[in-house]
């Protein structure tokens, strides 16, 4: 058997073993290359020196977060699906423009030669129902890989799924592991931090109340990062049908806007019907069943694969490939999704409540990315500490109130609590027109609400405003519309 066959059958539940010996004793790295560029930097092509084949280069400035990505993205490995480590070296390398070397991670991964999934299929000329089920399967694959070993990716998206080489019938591969995280389900009260409490936490707290009553069965247990590789896979799937996404803003724009994140929310999409009438009612129940709005309505990933469509899925021709050319719509696709996620992915550290230098906004660091020439500038993507401190002020008031919404009540708990957060909202925040479109839904009179308020959908819609005003500080370039 080959090295590499070894390789890919070789148990990984143990992670990497990081070697300190300089990557350049065993492989030829061409620097001035480059595969595909992140948010990490550039990712480069390397050639061992014993066999000489050829690999792809990962470089990660060291740190915890580098560790447990390659470690997980190592316990992963090993699947037909997964794009491969092979090895992790912990160098320090100084880069062009760098004033001294720096202790990176360089994982050298499986070279996947045929790029990108959707690029892929965009020079299909016969992309059919079947093949986009063929896809599907063997994306859900890699994701029952990730979850049989309770490791939640997050970061489903169609830059993540690259393709092995250039044959008709090559594998697709699951990579990026960069938010991965072990889901151990475990979602108490004090867990998580109310600034940026997302939708799917909330659902937690329903479903768990739910099953404290009795209404869902124990056995079942809810873990909301898993479900968030359901959605993304529901999102795929729906644009490798039709060529665009199920929430999509009408305005071309690179924010999500309000609108946009309402339907969200309410898992409000259609299948419209000029572009779906082919389809087949099979693949759309597996998109309503993954882009169920309730994660603990959503289909799980054994259930997805137990899906008949997955196997038995029709052989007539799809429009998407001709879409997909539209490369602007399809970066506009991609930063939409990404955002998406953003809003999905649950903060990791609990009970105190997180500074914004804290979270990883991709938007936001890929736009500078764009902004800047200068390789590996990761840590120069960070708004500084005076602007974070600023933009925490600005929306302060808001996440009181969410705080107060997502938090159990206190026993002397009464109306004008709410009534005085909103109130003191009002007066801090410089411009009102998001909080009042909110507050309208419960007939805010100035003083107090007409109308009894449901505190989780209170929380949730603030929650995105707070994203939302964040996010527009962070791109005056581009405000959100
Ligand atoms: N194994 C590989 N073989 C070939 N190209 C690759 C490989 N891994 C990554 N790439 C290319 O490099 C790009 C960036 O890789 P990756 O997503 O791992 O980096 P990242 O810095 O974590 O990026 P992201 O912004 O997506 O989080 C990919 O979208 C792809 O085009």
């Amino acid at each position: 058997m080959s090295e590499d066959k070894n390789q890919l059958n070789r148990p990984n539940n143990e992670g990497p073993r990081i070697k300190t010996s300089s990557i350049v004793d065993d492989y030829v790295v061409q620097w001035n290359q480059k595969l595909g560029t992140g948010i990490s930097g550039p990712v480069r092509p390397c050639t061992k020196r014993n066999n000489s084949k050829k690999f792809a280069l990962k470089c990660l400035l060291d740190s915890p977060k580098a560790r447990t990505e390659v470690n997980l993205h190592t316990m992963c490995s090993g699947h037909d699906n997964i794009v491969s480590v092979f090895d992790v070296y912990a160098n320090d390398i100084q880069f062009p423009g760098e004033p001294h070397a720096r202790p990176r991670l360089l994982v050298v991964l499986e070279y996947m030669q045929g790029g990108e999934l959707f690029d892929r299929i965009s020079k299909e000329s016969g992309f059919t129902e079947r093949k986009a089920a063929k896809y599907l399967r063997q994306i859900a694959n890699a994701v029952l890989r990730c979850h049989t070993l309770n490791i939640a990716h997050r970061d489903l998206k169609p830059e993540n799924l690259l393709i092995r080489d250039n044959t008709e019938d090559s594998l697709v591969k699951l990579t990026d592991f960069g938010f991965a995280k072990i889901d151990d389900g475990n979602l108490q009260t004090p867990h998580f931090t109310p600034y940026y409490v997302a939708p799917q936490v909330l659902e937690a707290h329903k479903y768990q109340a739910k099953q404290k009553r009795g209404i869902i069965p124990t056995s079942k247990p809810y873990t909301y990062d898993k479900s968030c590789d359901m959605w993304s896979m529901g999102v795929i799937l729906y644009i490798m049908l039709c060529g665009y996404p199920p929430f999509y803003s009408e305005t071309p724009t690179r924010q999500i806007t309000s609108a946009m994140r309402k339907k969200i929310l309410s898992g409000q999409y259609e299948f419209p019907e000029d572009d779906w009438q082919f389809i087949s009612d099979s693949a759309k129940d597996v998109v309503k069943s993954l882009l169920h709005v309730d994660p603990s309505f959503r289909m799980n990933i054994q259930e997805l694969l137990g899906h008949p469509w997955l196997n038995e899925a029709p052989d007539n021709k799809l429009q998407s490939p001709a879409v997909f050319m539209d490369k602007i719509g399809m970066e506009d696709i991609k930063l939409a999704h990404s955002q998406h996620l953003t809003t999905m992915r649950i903060p990791d550290n609990n009970v105190t409540l997180k500074p914004l230098t804290d979270t990883e906004n991709p938007i936001f660091r890929k736009r500078k990315l764009r902004q800047t020439s200068i390789e590996d500038t990761k840590d120069s993507l960070e708004p500084s500490p005076q602007k974070v401190k600023a933009d925490n002020l600005k929306v302060r008031a808001l996440r009181d109130i969410i705080a107060y919404c997502v938090l159990p009540p206190k026993v002397d708990d009464d109306e004008s609590v709410l009534n005085n957060l909103v109130t003191k909202a009002m007066q801090e925040l410089e411009v009102k027109n998001g909080i009042c479109s909110v507050l309208d839904s419960w007939k805010w009179d100035g003083r107090k609400f007409q109308k009894k308020v449901e505190k989780a959908k209170l929380a949730q819609e603030l929650s995105l405003l707070v994203r939302s005003i964040t996010e527009s500080n962070s791109h005056t370039d581009e405000p959100d519309s």
